[in-house]
């Protein structure tokens, strides 16, 4: 089985790669990084240095690399059976075009054995909306022929994988934590599911997604924005400072209680799941900076994201949101001189003010209470 991967970053090489080599599959990655492609292309192998307790090193070996946009890369879309991502959700737009193209060779040299691609992204339904944004540029005649034999599978990724210390020296390095989740939803897909062990199939996964971008990611970028106006640099810094920790456990309860309303998840295995996560942010071997948990505030608080769609679950079934709000506050002072989306959000209150501005990224009510309550949240944090 031959499967293309888009983004050999953090996540590319250090999980969903690996995973993919480790099933026996013929591995390429595609990215822009001439850097990463040189090296993977010389070298046709990196290792992943697996984290915790215990230690390993890894070998991915007889990986391939070609560059995102070019002819190579439509060409082996028009040959593997697996497509997976792992570039971002901004990139996914960016994508498109290839795989349209690749999908017309695929379709014009006769292929008719199904694809499947699978988005990785921290985004709820991110295939579908790769699906969306490959329907924009798709030709009108190549679309029936495109839901005949191309399965569009959602998942959920959960590893968490920061920059490796050792990046400057190897640009290939990549350190991950032991633990590690990718579900995927088993009715989407096109033919046999693949045989990939650690891949999981599952027909709920809404429940899942939520669950993990809800519970986690709602938790980590609430650590990193409190953490970062706390003075802290690292995930681990700022969890172990009790202050923040206490917001970021309460907004993870409350965001759990709506998980729970929703999904029927046990309460008892819920509390030990947020317990786990805790521990993970604690992962003494390695160092997250809070710059990139805290990335790109304008995302993390839109509609659907980590903390507006909680937020708009404990206003639906009437329960508590006080930490939340305190997350949505800390993440209007999320700043960063690197990050484009920290720019904009900076000008957009200096021009606005809080309330309009959280309005605009958010969609929330302006007329509404849990509006004025952010703001409240925010000035006592200024
Ligand atoms: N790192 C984590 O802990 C983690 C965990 C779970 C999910 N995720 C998600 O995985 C995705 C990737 O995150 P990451 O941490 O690996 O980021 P990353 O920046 O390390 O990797 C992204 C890769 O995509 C490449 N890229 C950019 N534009 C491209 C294009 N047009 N075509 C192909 N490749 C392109 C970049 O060069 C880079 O190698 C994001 O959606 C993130 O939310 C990350
Ligand atoms: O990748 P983002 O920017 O959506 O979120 C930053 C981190 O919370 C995220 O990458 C986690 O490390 C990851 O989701 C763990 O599975």
């Amino acid at each position: 089985m031959k499967a293309l991967h888009f983004g050999a970053g953090n996540i590319g090489r250090g999980f969903i790669g690996k995973l993919l080599v480790d099933a026996g599959i013929q591995l390429t990655f595609a990215d822009v990084n001439q850097t990463v492609l040189d090296a993977l292309n010389d070298r046709h192998s990196y290792q992943v240095r697996v984290v915790g307790e215990q230690q390993q090193i890894d070998t991915v070996a007889n990986v391939n690399a070609v560059n995102s946009s070019s002819e190579a890369a439509e060409d082996l879309i028009a040959q593997v059976s697996l497509i997976t991502t792992a570039v971002g959700p901004v990139v996914l737009k960016l994508i498109a075009p290839t795989l349209a193209k690749g999908l017309a060779k695929r379709r014009a040299a006769g292929n008719e054995q199904p694809l499947n691609i699978i988005a990785c992204e921290n985004m709820v339904r991110g295939t579908s909306q790769l699906k969306d944004h490959l329907f924009e540029v798709l030709a009108p005649e190549e679309r029936d022929w495109v839901e005949a034999h191309v399965g569009f599978v959602d998942s959920a990724v959960d590893r968490i994988v920061p920059p490796s210390e050792s990046a400057d020296s190897d640009p290939l390095a990549v350190t991950v934590e032991t633990f590690s989740e990718w579900i995927v939803d088993k009715t989407q897909f096109k033919g046999a599911l693949p045989a990939i062990p650690g891949m999981e199939p599952t027909d709920n996964l809404m429940a899942f997604v939520e669950r993990k971008l809800f519970t986690l990611n709602t938790g980590h970028a609430i650590t990193a924005w409190l953490g970062q106006q706390a003075g802290h640099k690292t995930i681990r810094d700022a969890i172990l400072d009790q202050n923040v920790r206490a917001v970021v456990q309460g907004a993870m309860e409350e965001s759990g209680a709506v998980l729970i309303k929703r999904y029927g998840f046990d309460p008892e295995k819920h509390a030990a799941y947020i317990h786990k996560i805790l521990g993970r942010f604690e992962n003494p071997y390695l160092k997250d900076d809070v710059e990139r948990v805290g990335r790109q505030p304008l995302r993390k608080l839109s509609a659907g994201d980590r903390l507006i769609k909680p937020l708009l679950g404990t206003l639906e079934y009437g329960l508590p949101h006080t930490n939340l709000v305190q997350g949505i506050a800390a993440g209007l002072h999320y700043h960063s001189p690197e990050d484009p989306q920290a720019q904009e959000l900076a000008q957009l209150l200096a021009e606005k003010g809080p309330a309009a501005t959280l309005v605009q990224i958010s969609g929330l009510d302006a007329a509404s209470e849990v509006v004025a309550e952010v703001v409240q949240a925010w000035q006592a944090q200024a």
